[in-house]
């Protein structure tokens, strides 16, 4: 059977399900708010992706990349926790200087980090700076508000759930919403409790947010960071802001168009969350696998080099989007970690009417009967796999739980399927359609600048704990340690400078 059909079938299924949220039981919806787009349906989620679309372009995104650059290299100047940015600093994240200190000031000149407790930090500083045009300074403190907020967060609200929370989760379905939304407000579930926490100070962090934004704007101090670019900080927006309370008049657009204040919150609370626990724990998952694979290490840093020496050559010190992309072997081996370890590994879908879907493949019932298509009956809750399509054999080949970047190279990965699906590369990984994620290029660009910083510099090996890595499924797809789970996010690897010159490339 064509495999095309089985995206298809995906397709429709992303087409006409709406989100259904309320799986967890302790309802996510309390980490970016009900009023955010991943939890808008119809209408209301189409004006917020409207809203939202001009700031995640292609050229909108690979605007950021000197950005992100900073956030994972350069040179930096002092930064207080949280400060606007006045742009004529560059970002002073700094993640690679600040290993680079660990490493010379350790005996063995090699040090062993937790990768993604770094990198949580360092993409977090990225989006604030490239969302909100703000500086948090949490790669330089850890122990800023911020920063211990989201440390460990989704582990904490969905990491190994008890049975009272999954039996809560299953009865959840049942409850109305109105109750449920009491229940999770007045909770005293450690995990309620956390995700109540976090929201409050995001919500206080983006009220801050916008009220200096537009203090700057009126100073005349615009930038390009995603909200200014949204309009969020429009003609419009400044006039209103004599009267901080109407951000409703952000938008220089149709009113229906406009937000609420506390859609606009929501929206920054989701941007902030959704913007860096996907990409520091891809960035994480890549970095493993340099370390259980040296040869494909050694490969990508030649890769890296030879670039540099180009890029010297023309007079430039940086790289551009151009030559980040134009590395083959970095970009086949950045496809194949998105493949392998899609962070977002499934997403929940309630069907909003009956349907019919069609199948790739025939199925027979318990009653022996060969269906052709599934009936599904409005109400129907779904759970969309994201990673059983990155690893569908019919798609990617009988090697398809083989993490093996050369597939992307050699044309087995198929990139070319009659139908495609997923916006990068026929990956589910950002998933597909009306909801597909909007940061998917701002992801692939951040991803691309902190691993060749981090690689180009050093050199990543497994340590004994190492071995004991596994996924932690919270949302996002977390890194912790078998018997240690109850440490949570944990990817310990030793870290050392990389040799100049790769040999054997
Ligand atoms: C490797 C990195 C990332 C992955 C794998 C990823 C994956 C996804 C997936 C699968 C969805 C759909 C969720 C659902 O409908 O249930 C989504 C939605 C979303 N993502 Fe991402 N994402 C990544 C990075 C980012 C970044 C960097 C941003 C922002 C800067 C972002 C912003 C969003 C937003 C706002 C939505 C909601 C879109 C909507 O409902 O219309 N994501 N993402």
């Amino acid at each position: 059977m064509d495999p095309v059909f089985s995206a298809v079938g995906f397709l429709v299924l992303v087409i006409v399900y709406r989100v259904y949220r309320r799986y967890t039981g302790i309802s996510l919806a309390d980490v970016p708010g009900p009023e955010s787009p991943s939890f808008m349906m119809g209408e209301d989620h189409k004006r917020q992706r409207k809203v939202l679309s001009p700031g995640f372009g292609a050229p909108e995104s690979k605007a950021f990349l000197p950005l992100f650059q900073g956030c994972a290299e350069s040179v930096g100047t002092e930064v207080t926790p949280y400060s606007l940015n006045s742009h004529q600093q560059r970002d002073p994240s700094q993640l690679s200087n600040k290993w680079m200190d660990v490493i010379m000031n350790s005996k063995e000149q090699s040090a062993v980090l937790n990768i993604p407790a770094w990198l949580s930090r360092a993409t977090l500083d990225a989006i604030g700076e490239a969302a909100f045009d703000v500086r948090f300074g949490s790669i330089d403190n850890e122990e800023s508000a911020l920063a211990r907020a989201y440390s460990n967060m989704m582990n904490d609200i969905f990491g190994s759930p008890s049975n009272e929370r999954i039996f809560f989760r299953e009865v959840s379905k049942y409850i109305p919403d109105r109750i449920l939304q009491y229940l999770v407000e007045t909770s005293n579930n450690p995990g309620i409790q956390r995700a109540r926490e976090v929201a409050s100070l995001a919500t206080s962090l983006a009220r801050q947010m916008v009220t200096d934004k537009a203090e700057m704007l009126l100073q005349g101090k615009g930038n390009r960071d995603v909200f200014s670019l949204l309009g969020v900080c429009t003609p419009s927006f400044r006039s209103s802001t004599s009267n901080r309370s109407t951000v409703k008049a952000n938008m220089d657009t149709d009113a229906k168009e406009k937000l609420t204040e506390e859609e606009l919150y929501a929206l920054m609370r989701t941007i902030l969350l959704a913007g860096h626990e996907t990409t520091s724990n891809t960035i994480s998952w890549a970095l493993l696998e340099l370390a259980r694979h040296p040869e494909m290490q050694s490969r990508l840093r030649a890769e890296i080099r030879e670039t540099e020496v180009a890029i010297h050559a023309r007079g430039d010190t940086e790289f551009t989007v151009t030559d980040l992309d134009d590395m083959t072997y970095a970009t086949a081996f950045i496809k194949e970690v998105l493949r392998f370890h899609p962070v977002v590994y499934q997403v929940y879908r309630c069907a909003n009417q009956d349907d019919v879907l069609p199948l790739s493949q025939p199925i027979t019932t318990r009653l022996g009967k060969v269906i052709h298509e599934l009936p599904v009956q409005k109400g129907t809750r779904i759970v969309v796999s994201v990673a059983a399509y990155n690893r569908n054999k019919d798609l990617w080949g009988d090697d398809a739980h083989v993490f093996n970047p050369e597939r992307w190279i050699n044309g087995a990965a198929k990139e070319k399927k009659a139908t495609s699906i997923g916006v990068y590369s026929n990956l589910m990984t950002f998933l597909s359609g009306a909801r597909a994620c909007i940061g998917w290029r701002f992801a692939v660009i951040e991803i691309q600048a902190f691993l060749t910083e981090v690689v180009g510099k050093f050199e990543f090996t497994l340590i004994d704990q190492s071995g004991r890595v596994r996924r932690e499924a919270s949302g996002v797809m977390t890194p912790t340690l078998e018997g240690e789970v109850e440490k949570g996010v944990q990817l310990p690897l030793r870290v050392s400078v990389a040799l100049q010159a790769e040999s054997g490339y």
